[in-house]
């Protein structure tokens, strides 16, 4: 029976999944699901994996700075497999890349010419391209007898209309690639698709999904389909994230670049590395920490994580012409009751109600039974989308 890897590589954690696939037909069937994460930030790095029933098969905390890189994680990740599954028969392995340019609108066969084009998309998401990109060399070399396929964050909004998917700039930027990509698409895909299969009134509507985890993003979806993100060229824009600075006045670089003389590695390093959560705080890009810090700059940090999401809400809802369904997903969206509450405080005049108790159980559907717009936590599920994408692409090779 073949087997697939799924390797997705976030800014700070890498997400690992391993299924069976059958006869190449059904659904792939997840056998552990796991992930490591704080990498690389002076933290503990700490990595987790579940089998197909929940059991908890591995749960261990490493020393401060002993998982550097993604690099490392991926090591770590191979030997409790290599451990976990010696009967591996790996027919493929499905990477997320974030950033796939004009060019990729599909799942696409990581042949070397495909990596080098990949490859020149790396400043423009400089916290994960190189990772995406690095595992799958990784894993060429590890696994050369599997198929190596990727799926991309931007594909899912290809087809934005063009208002929201260009800047107003010259056109000559446009034709070279300058445009407004979105990311976080194939964990948009997985909310579509859910939604259509158990709420399939809801997914005909206007819906608005927020991923928030340490790279943050919301969509626009009318009747399933993206028509509006709030990441654009790079995975800069939109929300301030954990260490990214989000929408940003381009009159800002042009200051930091004329008056302050920074080199464009520095900015780069200041807007990727050192702003968003992290930098309002001086304290942490991870929402748990700055939960249970409780000084003031951690909660101004948090205050305008939320400011800005409601305000993309505003936006995002009048890009659709209303709003029916609000969806919260991601690292935090997924686990903090408290970001949902404040996001969804005082907005009854765009007809949100939240359930304080079900929002605080974790309940799936968290709006009150009267609330015009339905509030709903789905947990996304960005592996299976790139397992199906894995099986397809063997189907379709043999
Ligand atoms: N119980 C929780 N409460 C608040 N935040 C949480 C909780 N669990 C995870 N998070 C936050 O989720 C974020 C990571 O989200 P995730 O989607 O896994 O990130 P990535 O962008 O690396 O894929 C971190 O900021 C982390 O603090
Ligand atoms: C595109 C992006 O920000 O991804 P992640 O949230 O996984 O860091
Ligand atoms: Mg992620």
């Amino acid at each position: 029976m073949p087997h697939a890897l799924t390797l997705n590589a976030g800014s700070s954690s890498l997400k690992f999944g391993f299924f069976e696939l059958g006869d190449l037909q059904g659904e792939p069937q997840s056998r552990i699901l796991g992930l490591v994460e704080r990498i690389g930030q002076g933290e503990r790095a700490h990595i987790k994996a579940k089998g197909a029933d929940g059991q908890v098969l591995l749960d261990q905390e490493y020393g401060r700075n002993h998982v550097p890189d993604h690099g490392t994680a991926l090591a770590r990740v191979v030997d409790f497999l290599r451990e976990q599954r010696p009967d591996a028969r790996l027919a493929a392995v499905g990477h997320r890349v974030v950033h796939g340019g004009p060019d990729y609108a599909e799942p696409t066969r990581l042949t070397p010419p495909v990596m080098d084009r990949l490859a020149q998309f790396e400043p423009l998401a400089p916290l994960h391209q190189p990772h995406n990109l690095s595992g799958a060399r990784a894993a060429l070399e590890l696994f050369p007898d599997a198929i190596q396929v990727a799926c991309f964050d931007t594909a899912f909004h290809r087809h934005h209309p063009w208002v929201n998917d260009t800047f107003a700039i010259p056109r000559k930027f446009y034709d070279q690639g300058v445009r407004r990509y979105g990311f976080h698409g194939l964990s948009y895909q997985y909310i579509s698709e859910t939604l259509e299969k158990t709420a399939p009134h809801l997914h005909s509507g206007r819906t608005i999904v927020a991923h928030l985890g340490n790279g943050a993003s919301m969509c626009a979806l009318m009747g399933g389909r993206s028509v509006a993100s709030s990441m654009g060229f790079s995975a800069l824009d939109g929300l301030p994230m954990g260490s990214r600075c989000g929408q940003l006045d381009p009159g800002v670089l042009l200051y930091m670049l004329m008056n302050e003389g920074m080199t464009p590695k520095e900015i780069e390093d200041v807007l990727y590395r050192q702003s968003g959560l992290l930098g309002l705080s001086g304290l942490s890009n991870d929402m748990r920490t700055l939960e249970a810090a409780g000084t003031e700059p951690a909660r101004e940090a948090i205050d305008y994580f939320v400011f800005r999401i409601r305000r993309e809400l505003g936006a995002l809802a009048a890009a659709l012409g209303g709003i029916s369904t609000l969806v919260f997903c991601g690292g935090i969206g997924e686990n903090s009751a408290h970001i949902r509450e404040k996001v969804c405080e005082g907005m009854g005049w765009i007809g949100m109600e939240l359930d304080t108790g079900r929002n605080l159980r974790g309940e799936r559907i968290i709006s009150t039974d009267l609330s015009r717009v339905r509030i709903l936590v789905i947990p996304t599920n960005e592996e299976i989308v790139i397992a199906r994408a894995a099986r397809d692409s063997l189907a379709g090779a043999g």
